[in-house]
């Protein structure tokens, strides 16, 4: 024998309330949505017919009920007992059970979202010229039918729904709240709703809603500031035809995480689906703000999001294409606004541009970096430099600017965010590009050798330096090189300073992760850090003809300890003890006088 499934409507209303729904004031949404539909399908037939919502707040209706009146086209008892009472039954689908294009809803559950507020539903309603019907729905699953008492029937077609409110629910029913959740979510709706008196209707959208019209962006920009709460750096009209999509994307004027995304407001038929929706735009796009109305996206059974499927995925793309465009257009027309735009996006572009080829492309283009030859942006660098010469860290940059540009060495600072990881990333978009870490020692190969006879001249002085020196691991070496006014430089090659941090860290290692460590450093190349002085430098001069030992230990350790600090090369406790000693020792020979 064959059963009927049975209901628990409790169940099912906590199900909605707690799984499906994110907050009960859907129930105005639900109720306009109702309404409106109605509207549609009695203007099919009579395109004259009344287009109102009207809504009454227990304030008006001063029962403590709260009352949406339509002029739709009703509902005949037998529509009743079918529609109204029949979890998942809609009227808004075709015999093949799809979702009819004119309406807005389409899962048969809209009207129970009331339970989530109410106790009770009242619907008084008359479909043409058929007897008014009167409904009552309780939240435990009982209802009743019956036909209006002689005298009482509705004078025109259409339909009232009446809430009784829970006790608890109170606060979703005062005046303030319906007016701001009918402007919430029915704005834009097709139809006239009114709270009370208060229309919370606010005609077309601000953006162009047919092909060709005219963008008012005044109106855009006002519609930003009062409904988004921001003023935009930009506007841009949307339209994807194939997504029945018109709207507009607001370029943000204040940086934003990429990772954060805030999401997109979508309508679906002038209907707010969502504050907040994800996936309309790609990830890349993050500094867009979109507000959107369709009519071809599906919405998920919540109503709080956009449906996953190949429509949404291909409206994304068509979004994105159209944001790219306006980037595009700003590089080639507006090189001023672009600048302006990536000051304000330039960390979330270049985030991006670790993985977008596209994003790279701009940053290349348009990015302006420091460079020891001014600031350039790397593309500009690259015409004029060929080479695309960088350093990798902002103190490996400080170090070596100034002495690389002496050395007509055009180098890029690669030290801020993401700068060395986008340089090292270009030649997989452009195999045209080339690219060259900046390698400290590779200077030295540019200073200029000392004539033999000097070099000979200087032998006792530089025992004596590197004896000073050689507690410390640094090697020595006299060069003439520009700037004349920088007397030392002190430079360690990248595997000098691997030995380094091998060295420090064997210090803490315990005996099994030492022996590995000493592994290493056997396998590495012994390359030391130099102190290179230069001779161009008049106090060096000076300093490499001192006779006394002691004084030209004392110097060069002095110089040793101010190529350090110059360079923002880390002090070890050796180091800082050194600059202590030399300061002093030199202090202690430059006042006269016995102790
Ligand atoms: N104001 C109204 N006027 C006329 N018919 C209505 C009204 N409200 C509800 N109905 C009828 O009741 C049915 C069920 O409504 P309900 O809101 O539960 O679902 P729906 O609107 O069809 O779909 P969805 O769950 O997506 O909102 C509707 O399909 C419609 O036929």
């Amino acid at each position: 024998m064959d059963h009927t499934f049975q209901v628990d409507l409790r169940g099912v209303v906590d199900l909605l309330s707690h799984h499906l729904y994110g907050s009960p004031r859907v129930y105005v949404r639900e109720l306009l949505q109702n309404a409106v539909d109605a509207i549609t399908a009695r203007r099919a037939a009579d395109p004259d017919a009344p287009a109102l919502v009207r809504v009454e707040t227990p304030e008006l209706t001063g029962d403590g009920t709260l009352r949406v009146h339509d002029t739709g086209i009703g509902l005949t008892e037998a529509q009743v007992h079918e529609l109204l009472a029949t979890i998942g039954r809609s009227s808004k689908r075709d015999e093949l059970g799809f979702s009819r294009h004119e309406f807005l809803g389409q899962f048969g559950i809209g009207l129970l979202s009331c339970f989530l507020v109410a106790d009770e539903i009242r619907v008084v309603t008359r479909h043409g010229d058929h007897p008014t019907v009167h409904w009552t729905g309780h939240s435990d699953g009982r209802y009743a039918v019956e036909p209006a008492p002689p005298g009482a029937g509705r004078a025109e077609p259409g339909t009232t729904v009446t809430l009784v409110p829970r006790r608890d629910a109170d606060k979703w029913f005062g005046t303030p709240t319906v007016v701001d959740l009918a402007r919430l979510f029915g704005a834009l709706l097709p139809v006239t709703v009114r709270v009370g008196d208060v229309v919370t209707t606010s005609g077309p959208p601000p953006w162009p809603t047919t092909p060709g019209a005219p963008v008012d962006r005044a109106a855009l920009v006002r519609y930003a500031r009062e409904t988004l709460g921001f003023d935009p750096f930009d506007v841009l009209p949307l339209s994807v035809p194939e997504a029945g999509l018109t709207g507009a994307a607001f370029i943000l004027s204040t940086p934003v995480n990429p990772a954060a995304r805030a999401g997109h407001r979508v309508h679906l038929k002038r209907m707010l689906l969502a504050e907040h929706a994800d996936g309309l735009l790609p990830d890349w796009a993050f500094f867009a703000h979109c507000v959107v109305d369709a009519t071809e996206l599906r919405p998920t059974a919540s109503r709080e999001a956009l449906y996953e499927d190949s429509l949404l995925a291909a409206t994304r793309e068509a979004l994105g294409d159209q944001v790219r465009g306006w980037l595009v257009r700003l590089a080639k027309h507006d090189p001023r606004r672009l600048a302006e735009f990536l000051q304000v996006h330039h960390l979330g572009v270049k985030a991006l541009a670790l993985h977008d080829d596209e994003m790279l492309r701009l940053v290349d283009q348009w990015w302006p970096m420091e460079t020891n030859v001014g600031t350039l942006t790397l593309a500009e660098f690259r015409q004029r430099h060929g080479l695309l010469r960088y350093a990798a860290s902002l103190d490996e940059f400080r170090q070596l600017a100034a002495v690389a540009a002496a050395q007509d060495l055009a180098v890029v600072n690669g030290g801020y965010t993401y700068d060395t990881e986008l340089i090292e990333r270009l030649p997989a978009v452009d195999r045209s590009v080339l690219i060259e870490r900046l390698e400290p020692s590779d200077l030295t190969t540019r200073f200029d050798s000392l004539d033999p006879q000097v070099e000979l001249a200087l032998r006792p002085f530089l025992t004596a330096a590197q004896r000073a020196l050689e507690r410390l691991g640094c090697e020595v070496v006299v060069r003439a090189y520009d700037p004349v006014s920088l007397p030392a430089l002190y430079l360690v090659s990248r595997s000098a300073a691997f030995n380094d941090q091998l060295a420090a860290s064997r210090d803490r290692a315990d005996e099994l992760w030492g022996g590995v460590l000493d592994a290493l450093a056997a396998s590495a190349p012994p390359d030391r850090p130099q102190l290179v002085l230069n001779h161009r430098n008049p106090l060096v001069r000076r300093v490499t003809t001192l006779t006394d030992p002691e004084l030209a230990g004392l110097a060069v350790e002095a110089l040793y300890g101010q190529a350090l600090l110059l360079g923002h090369h880390p002090i070890r406790a050796a180091d800082a003890a050194l600059l202590n000693s030399s300061f002093l020792g030199l202090l202690g020979r430059a006042v006269p006088g016995q102790e």
